[in-house]
């Protein structure tokens, strides 16, 4: 029986003596690759963290001594050393263990995190609530030098030093955001890592300044001269400089360097940041040739490291790059805007093809989001391509200098609608909610990929202000593109189906593809449903909805997305506007709470967005017949 199968709680990582760490290590990977090869998930980030953790755990007493880990997509190994290594292999899956540190999971995962840059901020807060009540324990932040390109975290640091707060940060400094780390802050971190590992203190510094032949003198000449020299020879002066003292660079693989690193700096009172130097995929090759591949990845060969592909169409955010790039080709005013997406966002083909027009700001989507604006006030059109997720971090903004200006940027945002294994941090359901009720704003959804071509040629001709055009993850519909584009009237929806009795408006291709199959399900009981390609939630297609009112056609809607505050709520807002709410309603959405991990079959069923139970409903509401007692399920359906 090895080390890891004995672990159930890190006191008995504490029990371990150091010369069994190796071998724990070496077990610790090896359940890591086979079981993330089945489930999918963040390999390389928890293998270049294997260490630290066990370590972090050796030093610290979680839970009395909190550990903040920023994102938490590397905290699988705190997982496994915290009495849930026998669940690992439900990793994301339904029901199973969630892909981020949930406080529901263990008294062991302090703080929640799928977005970047949190962990300073929460951390200070929870040190400051431990002084007030005269409370004890360390508070140590792990954060990723990617997560440390993002303005929160400067907003927490500047707090920090100010308060001089009694907090630990371990830079966990892998050289990758989820492709390689862009900007200064970055290039900064590179200087201290080629500094070489040695662990002096500002003091040190200065002892050895006074060592130096007219030392003394030397340290007496101006302060400029000595902040100057400090500057080149005192590591971490970013940090030092705010009151944070810097110790580091130390080598995040190495045991006994990590031993003595915490060993001093654990003894320390006040902000104190430790950086740590680990490699993301470290000790599976795969992962380490390719970090970026491996970061986030489904099912793939132990043995090769091959992704396990589906066979099906390519994904829409690849669809959409296909499309900017035949945009940008006649277009030279179009550039793209990345906050650290590449990969995700299916960009790289684009920025292969113009390496002049492709922006990767580093995960800073507030500045993306603002950079935008700058470049289309000087009449270019930029396209921020953001994650529906993390564009919540940019809505003021989008508010201010996007909106209230008229902006002319288009705002592509992918991964909108449940999004599966990352859950609740990560679907992206609330933008049409967040969206819709700003003025000047066009906000639309393709019925499939080809559809998606057509809408983001119409939002680049668009000079009427911000054009925000939403697609899902996963693969398109699997319909031919059209070999030229045409522009689709702002504001216009299609009819796919006619129908007598009811009309269901769909917004996206999944629930266009649910209100196909709703309206066979009840064409076979008798009741003519049309469906109808909601392709703009904002502006509303107004005339065909007044029709439908004036026929007296009740409408249902259907989107994947939350029904407080989205399309259904703009359908009622409108009828009710006009005086024409006397025909039949009804939303169907997500349901008023957040939506766990899971694939997104089960997370649809789970909020009663499936052809039978909606059919039975309308079916019910329309021929007066009492509702099924499954559809009056509280919870279920949009409610
Ligand atoms: C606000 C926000 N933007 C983007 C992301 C997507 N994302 C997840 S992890 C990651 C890179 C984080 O880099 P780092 O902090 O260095 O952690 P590493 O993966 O290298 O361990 C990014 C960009 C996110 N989770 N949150
Ligand atoms: C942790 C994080 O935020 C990203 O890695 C995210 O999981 C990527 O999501 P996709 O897999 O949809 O690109
Ligand atoms: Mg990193």
């Amino acid at each position: 029986m090895g080390y890891l199968e004995k672990i159930q709680g890190p006191d008995d990582v504490r029990a371990l003596p150091l010369e069994a760490l190796p071998e724990l290590a070496r077990e610790i990977r090896e359940r890591l690759i086979h079981v993330v090869a089945r489930t999918g998930g963040h390999l390389a980030p928890n293998l270049g963290v294997v260490e630290l953790t066990i370590m972090l755990h050796r030093h610290f007493r979680s839970p009395e001594d909190k550990l903040v880990w920023d994102v938490g997509h590397q905290g699988y190994v705190h997982k496994m050393l915290t009495g849930r290594n026998d669940r690992l292999p439900t990793l994301r899956q339904y029901g199973g263990l969630s892909g981020f540190l949930k406080r529901a999971e263990s008294e062991h995962d302090i703080w929640e995190a799928g977005h970047t840059s949190t962990s300073l901020s929460a951390a200070l807060g929870m040190v400051v609530a431990r002084d007030l009540q005269g409370e004890k324990g360390k508070v140590v932040a792990i954060i990723g030098d990617g997560a440390l390109t993002a303005g929160m975290a400067y907003e927490a640091l500047n707090q920090i030093g100010h308060l001089r707060a009694d907090l630990l940060i371990i830079l966990n400094d892998n050289e990758m955001s989820i492709s390689p780390n862009v900007g200064a802050i970055s290039h900064y971190l590179t200087k201290l890592r080629t500094h070489g590992g040695y662990l002096r203190t500002k003091e040190e510094i200065e002892q050895l300044l006074l060592r130096l032949p007219q030392g003394k003198r030397l340290t007496r000449v101006a302060e400029r001269v000595k902040e100057s020299l400090k500057a080149l020879l005192v590591p971490g002066v970013l940090f030092e400089e705010m009151g944070i003292r810097y110790f580091g660079p130390v080598n995040g693989h190495d045991f006994t360097a990590l031993d003595e690193a915490l060993q001093q700096v654990k003894k320390l009172r006040g902000p104190v940041l430790l950086h740590v130097v680990t490699k993301k995929g470290k000790g599976y090759p795969a992962a380490e040739k390719d970090a970026d591949t491996f970061h986030g990845i489904g099912p793939y060969k132990v043995e090769s490291g091959e992704p396990i592909r589906r066979v099906g169409p390519p994904s829409f955010a690849s669809f959409f790059t296909r499309h900017l790039i035949r945009l940008a080709e006649r277009d030279p005013r179009i550039v793209a805007i990345t906050p650290a997406m590449i990969t995700g966002s299916g960009l790289k083909p684009f920025l292969e093809r113009f390496p002049d027009r492709l922006f990767d700001v580093g995960i800073a989507e507030q500045h993306a989001v603002t950079f935008a604006a700058g470049l289309a006030n000087a009449g270019m059109k930029p396209v921020a391509v953001i994650y529906s997720t993390f564009l919540q971090r940019a809505y003021d903004q989008v508010v201010h200098d996007v909106a209230v200006q008229r902006q002319n940027v288009v705002l592509a945002i992918d991964r909108a609608g449940l999004v599966g294994g990352d859950g609740e941090t990560h679907h992206g359901v609330f933008d049409i909610a967040f969206l819709r009720t700003l003025p000047n704003m066009v906000l639309a959804m393709p019925k499939d990929e080809n559809e998606l071509g057509h809408l983001l040629y119409t939002a680049v001709r668009y000079d009427g202000g911000p054009f925000a055009l939403r697609y899902p993850r996963g693969e398109g519909v699997g319909v031919p593109l059209d070999e030229e584009y045409r522009e689709i009237p702002i504001g216009s929806w299609e009819v796919l189906r006619e129908g007598r009795d009811l009309m269901l408006l769909a917004v996206g291709p999944n629930m266009i593809a649910l209100g196909e199959k709703v309206a066979q399900l009840l064409a076979r009981r008798g009741l003519s449903a049309g469906l109808v390609n909601a392709r703009f939630i904002k502006p509303l297609d107004r005339e065909m909805l007044a029709e439908f009112a004036a026929k007296r056609i009740p409408v249902a809607t259907l989107e994947e997305a939350s029904a407080q505050g989205g399309f259904g709520s703009a359908v009622l807002e409108a009828l009710a506007e006009a005086g024409q709410l006397g025909i039949f309603v009804r939303a169907f959405g997500l349901p008023d709470r957040f939506i766990p991990h899971g694939s997104v079959s089960d997370l649809l069923r789970d909020a009663g967005l499936v052809p039978e139970r909606i059919a039975d409903e309308l079916y019910a509401r329309l021929r007066g017949d009492a509702l099924a007692p499954s559809v009056r399920e509280e919870g279920g359906i949009g409610s």
